[in-house]
């Protein structure tokens, strides 16, 4: 049946719009996507209990150190590997946050490291919800999982419903 003459076409929301836990974990990746680690990139983002994003980072060398003088390796001489000098996703988010983090959510695309979840607790983060547990049988994950378990901060693994979410850049 057609529209008759002045009736007024309903229009229904959309349905395939992002969820919150899409929207913080999607813009967690997007920073990721800023690293230069050839093996790993690592996003984070912290929203508070608004629901508002309140710092962003992902794994990079100390700011104003030349990416070009650092080494990105893995394996050989400690001091010659990533290890040493990069900054830690998480760490970043919480460095650049723009106010306290107390009872705030970090949203990580890989489970944090025993160094990251430390500065976690100590910020007063009240949950991380992860992505990629890929470093689990690590020992600093262990660590990790017990330092966060300690200070009674909810672990959740983000399981996404959407395949992917692309970005079109082209009309
Ligand atoms: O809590 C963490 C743990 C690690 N990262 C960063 C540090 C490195 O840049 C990579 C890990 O590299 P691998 O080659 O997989 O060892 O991830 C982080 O940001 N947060
Ligand atoms: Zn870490």
């Amino acid at each position: 049946m057609g529209i008759l003459e002045g009736e007024v076409l309903k229009m229904s929301k959309r349905q395939d719009y992002l969820s919150w836990d899409e929207y913080f974990m999607g813009i967690a990746f997007l920073s990721g996507m800023r690293s230069k680690d050839p093996s790993t990139q690592v996003g984070a983002c912290i929203i508070d209990e608004d629901k508002k994003i309140i710092g962003i980072g992902y794994n990079g060398f100390p700011q104003g150190s030349s990416d070009d003088e650092m080494p990105w390796d893995r394996e050989g001489d400690f001091l010659e590997t990533k290890y040493p000098y990069v900054v830690h996703a998480e760490l970043n988010a919480i460095l650049n946050s723009i106010k306290s983090l107390k009872n705030c959510i970090i949203y990580v695309t890989h489970f944090p490291c025993n160094e990251c979840a430390k500065a976690i607790v100590q910020v007063g983060i009240k949950k991380v919800v992860y992505f990629s547990d890929k470093h689990k049988s690590l020992d600093s994950t262990k660590a990790s999982r017990k330092i966060l378990e300690n200070a009674q901060v909810e672990m959740v693994h983000l399981e996404v419903e959407k395949e992917e979410i692309s970005i079109r850049f082209k009309d």
